[in-house]
């Protein structure tokens, strides 16, 4: 039953909370599940207790699950809070005062496939919160020669392989290592690591087996003990404070508040300040819900209310005026406390996470403010622009907002884990506003720049159909089939591609005159717009007459107006033929010599 007031003023340790992180598919949920599963046969009935969003494990049970690992007598800390929902969206999520909630993290690698693009991802983000983790090297099982000892510690199930097998799984080890040392940590084998701040441990694991479980546990137990104590160290009857883990809907409640609470208590009736999409939200807590134990699910209901709770736990919260709320944002209890004093704290705490938006960019939605500040800090690093930022469904009023752009590249709205409102998705289509929605936060950002490469290429595809390109080519002796109206000659082209209706030059020294206009082509009798460099084909130019203006032998040019040299040469140089980009080069120096700005 829940502990009244009886403990006030009582300083406490709280529980370390851990969280889980990866790319897809190494095995995160399988870990959890494993460490949950092997908590429940290990320990007696209740020991471990199912909050909502996350699991404790006592200290009692991980003693008996680590074995010989582990003095109890050693520790303190009252045992591990797991949050259920593993991935690295979940621990952006979560955060506390401005940190992060999880006070350390499991980096999970397949040992296999090592690192990957979301444990590249997941690293920064731990780098960026200063969180202490460790890494589960997972799928030891899956080593060819494996033989399997069952929830054994890992050393002891090592040493009983194969010669072979052993020097495989250190193969792989050993490059998760040179990995993490990539990444700028020094890392080894967790039974080798003496300072664990300094260092990173790595536990070899299987999820499947069981094996290495306890001395994963063992590792953030004493990591926590040794490192972290004083962090947990809380009043835990003060005021409670904790993080919206998510808004939800519950029949009987109306929207509820999933909360992990990090310090203090929160008691049914007290006011409490939650961060809202608008404004901090006041209001008065109708219920504090847990889940009910497994046994006793025959009811309708799931939930067991409870008159208060203390640090750290995951709970539910049921109260009035809850549905601007947002995930990711920050709860405090009231009490005592001015109201006014709590709400600035929780303002100057959501502006903290607020993203710096420029005039010009893309529009960003995301379902938390913690995966927000995540996709903003990645496309910082990816130099992508955000005017506007914001938690939510995409709705018509950011299409309209996506649509103001001035660059068709960033009319464009990046949404992560929301939904898009069907009225918005029509009315992005009529406004050319293009959608990318994905729950990786990479693969939005890998998307998005594909797309405005594509834009690019496009763009300058159009520019070179519109734009003059350099041209050279030779009237061929004995090869004049018409003097004049207009003079059809033989010529062979130079370089760059010769197109009907440009303008033709002659240059005499460096001085261009412009002999008429290149009326039509003819390659081996069939009419063409174009021709290329290296062929001969008869071409047939109003203006001139052969034998005046224009002999046979001489050279001849497409005439360039001066704006369409300037943007071959200064914007589409590594777009245009080789050939062509002589042709210009020549073409200029010509230009040049009269005028040194030519084209400049
Ligand atoms: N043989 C073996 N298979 C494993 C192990 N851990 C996980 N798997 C398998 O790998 C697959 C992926 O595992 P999950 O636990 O779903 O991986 P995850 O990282 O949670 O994946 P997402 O939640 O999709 O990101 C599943 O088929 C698991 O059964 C392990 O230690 N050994």
């Amino acid at each position: 039953m829940p502990d009244t007031n009886t403990r006030e003023n009582e300083r406490g340790l709280r529980t370390p909370i851990v969280a889980v992180l990866g790319h897809v598919d190494h095995g995160k949920t399988s870990l959890l599940d494993k460490i949950r599963g092997s908590t429940v046969i290990e320990g007696e009935a209740g020991a471990i207790t199912q909050h909502i969003g996350a699991t404790a494990i006592p200290l009692d049970v991980v003693s008996k699950v680590a074995g010989s690992l582990i003095d109890p007598s050693d520790f303190d800390l009252p045992g591990l809070l797991f949050i259920d929902t593993p991935g690295h969206h979940s621990f952006t999520t979560l955060r506390s005062r401005g940190g992060a909630l999880a006070d350390i993290a499991i980096l999970v690698v397949d040992v296999n496939d090592g690192f990957q693009p979301q444990t590249l991802e997941a690293i920064n983000i731990l780098k960026q919160s200063q969180t202490p983790f460790v890494v589960a090297a997972n799928k030891i099982d899956t080593i060819p020669g494996w033989k399997p000892n069952e929830d054994a510690p890992v050393q002891q199930t090592k040493e009983a392989q194969s010669d072979r097998v052993q020097s495989a799984l250190d193969e792989q080890l050993y490059e998760i290592i040179g990995e993490l040392s990539d990444e700028g940590f020094s890392a080894d084998m967790y039974w080798r690591v003496q300072d664990f701040r300094g260092n990173i441990g790595v536990v070899p694991v299987s999820a499947e087996t069981g094996e290495g479980v306890p001395d994963l546990l063992t590792v953030l137990m004493g990591l926590a003990q040794r490192y972290m104590k004083e962090d947990m160290a809380i009043d835990v009857t003060g005021p409670g404070a904790g993080t919206v883990l998510e808004v939800k809907e519950e029949k009987g409640f109306g929207t509820t508040l999933d909360v992990v609470l990090y310090d203090g208590t929160i008691r049914e009736d007290e006011t409490i300040v939650v961060g809202g999409l608008d404004d901090p939200i006041v209001t008065d807590v109708r219920a504090i819900l847990k889940p009910r134990p497994l046994a006793e699910i025959r009811t309708e209901d799931r939930f067991e209310k409870v008159d208060e709770i203390a640090a750290a736990s995951g709970v539910k919260i049921a109260a009035p005026d809850l549905d601007d709320a947002m995930a990711g944002a920050p709860v405090r209890v009231v009490r005592d406390r001015d109201i006014e004093e709590v709400i600035t704290e929780v303002r100057a705490e959501l502006s903290e996470i607020e993203v710096e938006t420029q005039e010009q960019g893309v529009v960003v939605k995301a379902d938390t403010l913690g995966s927000l500040e995540a996709i903003a800090n990645a496309m910082d690093e990816a130099e992508i622009p955000i005017m506007r930022a914001e938690v939510g469904d995409v709705a018509p009023r950011d299409i309209s907002v996506a649509s103001t752009a001035s660059e068709d590249t960033h009319k464009t709205i990046l949404a992560f884990n929301v939904d898009v409102l069907a009225d918005a998705e029509k009315q992005a289509e009529d406004s050319d506003v293009k959608l990318f929605e994905s729950g990786v936060i990479y693969r939005l950002i890998e998307e998005y720049e594909e797309y405005v490469e594509e834009l690019e290429r496009a763009q300058q595809e159009t520019v070179l159909d519109n734009i003059t390109r350099p041209a050279r080519f030779q009237i061929l002796k004995d090869h004049t089939f018409r003097q004049n109206d207009p003079a059809v000659v033989g010529v062979e082209i130079l370089a760059g591609t010769v197109k009907k209706n440009s303008n033709v030059v002659k240059f005499d020294g460096n001085d261009p005159t412009r002999v008429g206009q290149l009326k039509g082509i003819q390659e081996q009798g069939d009419d063409v717009d174009e021709a290329r460099s290296g062929n001969r084909v008869s071409v047939a130019i109003d203006g001139p007459t052969v034998g005046r203006q224009i002999e046979e032998g001489d050279e001849l040019w497409m005439e360039l107006p001066e704006k369409h040299a300037k943007i071959l040469e200064q914007e589409l140089a590594d777009d245009i033929p080789v050939d062509e980009l002589e042709a210009l080069q020549m073409y200029l120096d010509k230009r040049r010599k009269r005028d040194p700005f030519w084209g400049k």
